[in-house]
Order: structure tokens, then sequence, then C-alpha cells
């Protein structure tokens, strides 16, 4: 049995710079992994099959489409999978994408095959490369060109937050305005810890308009987390309708999620370290 961690993505930055003849986007996005995230267990079996547990079980698919049967399928081969639904579903945190990726990475290790090449890994969608890496990510292309960032800037009190809205993602890129926009500077290495939700403030999430235009909902997640003090910076991640918010200090971010719970008991706030 082999079981392995899937972790909230979250694109801390998501400039969209371009699109493709095929209509996928070009991205150039800033992409960091949570402490908080999906669980899952492979164990050898003849068929596969899939139980799905959790608080957001009832979310997902549990079908062939589920992208944890379409990770197994992909390495053609079989086996019984758990997996512990702890993220929201299309919320932007890359949720089906990271339990793809740690499904890739439980089965190559149960069976000791290699992982599929970049090629094969993004049929099973865009973001499951940057999934398969970890870190700090630069993610640029459509999702293929990815970069580690080595000098550690993250490990800021986080906080995720969901109003409970799922958003999809191709309506979401369908009503962005203008497809090409500014990249991230190339010198994106050469900032340091402290300066660093500043420089973070000066990037875009450019999905973040058009996601508000479906779901207003998300501006008063992001008028939510920038109420609250020691508030660095908030931001949607990825086509939402997650929100997140870098805070100075670990108490400050606990204190958020308390007073956003209280305020909006249906919302999922927590408390993420990256
Ligand atoms: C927007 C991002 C940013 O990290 O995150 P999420 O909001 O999904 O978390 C990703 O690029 C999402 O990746 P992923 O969810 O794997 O996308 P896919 O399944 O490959 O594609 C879903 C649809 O999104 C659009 N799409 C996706 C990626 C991309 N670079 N350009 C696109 O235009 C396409 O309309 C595509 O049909
Ligand atoms: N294991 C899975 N977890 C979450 N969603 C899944 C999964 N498998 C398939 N899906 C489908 O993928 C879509 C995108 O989900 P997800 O990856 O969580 O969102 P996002 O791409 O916004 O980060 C959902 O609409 C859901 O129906």
């Amino acid at each position: 049995m082999v079981e392995v961690f899937a972790p909230a993505k979250v694109n801390l930055s998501l400039h969209v710079t371009g699109q493709r003849p095929d209509g996928y986007h070009l991205l150039d996005s800033y992409v960091c992994f949570a402490d908080i995230g999906d669980r899952v267990t492979v164990a050898k079996a003849d068929e596969t099959s899939l139980s799905v547990t959790g608080p957001f079980a009832k979310a997902i698919p549990t079908g062939a489409d589920n992208l944890v049967l379409r990770a197994a399928e992909l390495l053609g081969v079989s086996a019984h999978i758990t997996l512990e639904k702890n993220l929201p579903a299309a919320a932007g945190i890359g949720g089906g994408s990271s339990d793809a990726a740690a499904t890739l990475m439980a089965l190559t290790d149960l069976y000791n095959i290699p992982v599929p090449d970049r090629d094969a890994v993004l049929t099973l969608g865009a973001d499951v490369p940057v999934c398969l890496m970890r870190g700090q990510v630069r993610m640029r292309g459509i999702g293929d060109d990815l970069a580690y960032i080595t000098e550690s800037r993250m490990g800021w009190p986080m906080v995720l937050v969901n109003p409970g809205v799922s958003v999809s993602t191709p309506e979401v890129f369908r009503r962005l305005a203008r497809k090409t926009n500014e990249p991230m500077p190339d010198d994106i290495l050469e900032d340091t810890y402290n300066e660093f939700p500043d420089w973070l403030g000066h990037q875009r999430n450019d999905l973040e308009a058009p996601a508000i235009e479906l779901e207003p909902v998300i501006l008063d997640v992001l008028d939510a987390l920038r109420a609250e003090t020691g508030c660095r910076i908030a931001r949607m991640s990825g086509s939402g309708a997650t929100c997140f918010a870098l805070f100075d200090e670990d108490d400050q971010a606990s204190d958020a999620v308390a007073a956003i719970r209280d305020a909006h008991p249906d919302w999922w706030a927590v408390v993420a370290i990256s």
C-alpha cells in the first residue's frame, strides 16, 4: 500500500500572456503548494476501484472521469484507490490535478514503473505537471514550461477561503477580455523574503475579473480577507473561486479564519502554510 499527499496548489500570480491556435492560454504563474490537501492511497488489485471519503467526497465524480481513475488508466495498471477529499472541487486550487499527480506518484511507486513523460501527463490536465513538481514553481506555456524558484520566499502564514461556489475553468478563460497581457518580470528570483508580499502585490491574476463577473461573491471574499489585521495581500487563485491571503503573523492568520468562519459559516476557510 502506498499513500501520497495531494497538496492544494495556489497560484500566487496568474498572468495570461497569450492564446494558442488550439484555444489553450499561455500563462506566467507563481505557483506554490499548501500544507493542506487530499490524500491518495493505492493498493494492488486485479481490477481498479475507487472509494472517495472526506468532507468534499460528494462534490466530485466517482466514475471514469475522476482524474484519479484517469491517472491509473494512463499508467495501464489496476489498483484499489482511496481518495480522501478534503479540498473543495472546481475551486482554483487544483484539487483534481493534485489528486491525479499524487495517483501517478503512488502507482509508479507501488508498481515500480516510470512516471510518463510530460506530454502524456499533460493529457490529464494542464495543471498536472506542476502538481508533480510541488515546491515553488514558475509555470509558463500552458502549464508545461516549469522551473523551480530556488530562493525560498514563502513560509508566510496563508489563509485560503472558498465561498462554496464552483467555477468552470473554461468559462472563466472564455470571459477574459484581453488574452495578451504582460508577463511577470524576468527577475523573479531577485526579490527577498521580506519584500515578497509587496512584490507579489505588483503581480496579477488576470482571471480574477472574469471570475468575479461570473461569481460576484468572490469580491466579498477578497474584501473579507483584506479587512483582517495583518493581511499583506489577498488574491484569487487559478480560475477561482478560492482566494488566498498572506499574513504577517501566524496568530493573525488564525484570527482571520475564526472571524471569517463566524461571519460566513457556509464558507470554507483554513490556515495553510506554504
Ligand atoms: C487555470 C489554472 C491555473 O493553474 O488552474 P485551475 O483554476 O484549474 O486550478 C490551470 O491552468 C487549469 O489547469 P487544468 O484545470 O488542469 O486545465 P485543463 O483541464 O487542461 O483544461 C480545462 C480548460 O481550461 C482552459 N485552459 C486551461 C489551461 C490553459 N493553460 N489554458 C486554457 O485555456 C481550456 O478551456 C481547457 O479546456
Ligand atoms: N479527483 C477529483 N477532484 C476534484 N475534481 C475532480 C476530480 N476528478 C475530476 N474532477 C472534476 O474536475 C473539475 C475541476 O476540479 P478541480 O481540479 O478541483 O478544480 P480546478 O481546476 O478549478 O482547480 C471538477 O469540475 C470535477 O468535476
